[in-house]
């Protein structure tokens, strides 16, 4: 179902919700810190999800334990290296790795600006040892208000040449987009690409807020697009990418089931829809799941999966001579 003489991209990807069960136990030894449980098979149930949450803030929960390891910088860099050499064995040529420094650095104080350099060095080191490209996306954490959202912010503007664009991600229906006005003009005007978590726990007006007052270019999950006939229309005249994860919308219970999943339509309505994971390692998935299990169960023929991939490098934020590179380098 992958087309191997196309680029394989994922471009929603948490960096903090893709760490290693063998890193937290790691980890865990390393710093002393009481994990609960000591073997992978006994850690699994707390790490990643084995049935469906009830809803978004239940799932993001499970993203805790990978965080609560990150002890020091060097813990914070490793994982990101780690994150590469994933990306890598799963076959991807491109992947847009998206982080919330301040999320990864609360439990154990380390400074924000730090963890953005740490993993920004995981990042760079990643890419030497492995054939993979890879830009990354800060995120401002909504589930922890305004103020920890501009210390991130300013995190991230101080290494601003290593960061693609900006994401908000977290608690949708808690932290409305309408709070974050200023820290998006101080994003765009640092030149960043913006995407938002938009439309995947509230309803459309969310999306529309995200792209007219946030500058959305691209939107994270949107699935709730399929309420508002205006809105799927806008999406596809203006070409705004759909970033799609499918297995993460029936584990954070947005979507009741892969046959009722809304790509399929915004692909048959010309949206420019991908197919992405979210937070693999919490998931239990990698991106060959999403393409050959998921996709063909949320109803996607062969050519439609074949055009979400297209979809990936075409919303990717590159410019359109490093995608034509890309295209060329897998096509040989
Ligand atoms: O599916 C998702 N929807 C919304 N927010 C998410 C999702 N997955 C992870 N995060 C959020 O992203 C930050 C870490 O990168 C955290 O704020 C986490 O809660
Ligand atoms: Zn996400």
């Amino acid at each position: 179902m992958i087309d191997t003489r196309l680029p394989l991209t994922d471009i929603h990807r948490h960096l903090d919700g893709n760490i290693r069960a063998q890193t937290i136990l790691d980890l865990g030894r390393q710093f002393n810190l009481s994990l609960p449980a000591q073997t992978i098979e006994t850690l699994i149930p707390h790490v990643q999800v084995t049935t469906n949450e009830p809803d978004l803030v239940s799932f993001l929960g499970k993203l805790d334990w990978g965080v609560k390891v990150l002890a020091s910088l060097d813990a914070c860099r490793r994982v990101a290296f780690e994150n590469i050499e994933d990306a890598a064995r799963n076959g991807l040529h491109y992947v847009e790795l998206r982080f919330s420094p301040g999320y990864m650095a609360m439990t154990h104080n380390l400074p924000v600006e730090g963890v953005v350099e740490a993993v920004i060095e995981g990042v760079r080191e990643g890419c030497k040892a492995f054939d993979v490209q890879a830009r990354l996306i800060g995120i401002m954490s909504r589930t922890f208000g305004e103020a920890a959202c501009l210390q991130e912010l300013e995190a991230l503007l101080a290494h601003r040449d290593h960061i693609t664009a900006v994401d908000l991600a977290g608690d949708e229906l808690g932290f409305p987009g309408s709070l974050f006005l200023s820290h998006f003009n101080r994003a765009r005007d640092a030149g960043w690409h913006v995407t938002v978590h938009a439309g995947e726990a509230a309803g459309p007006e969310s999306i529309w807020q995200a792209i007219r007052e946030l500058g959305a270019e691209r939107i994270g999950h949107g699935v709730k697009a399929i309420e508002d006939k205006a809105l799927m229309d806008f999406l596809a005249e203006q070409r705004i990418g759909i970033e799609s994860c499918l297995t993460s919308n029936i584990q954070t219970s947005t979507v009741a089931s892969l046959a009722q999943h809304p790509l399929k339509i915004f692909l048959e309505h010309g949206v420019l829809a991908t197919l992405n994971t979210d937070d693999p390692a919490v998931q239990g998935i990698d991106i060959i799941h999403e393409y050959h299990i998921a996709a063909p169960q949320a109803g996607l023929s062969r050519e439609q999966i074949r055009q979400a991939q297209i979809n990936g490098l075409e919303i990717a934020f590159l410019s359109a001579a490093e995608k034509q590179a890309l295209r060329d380098k897998v096509a040989g």
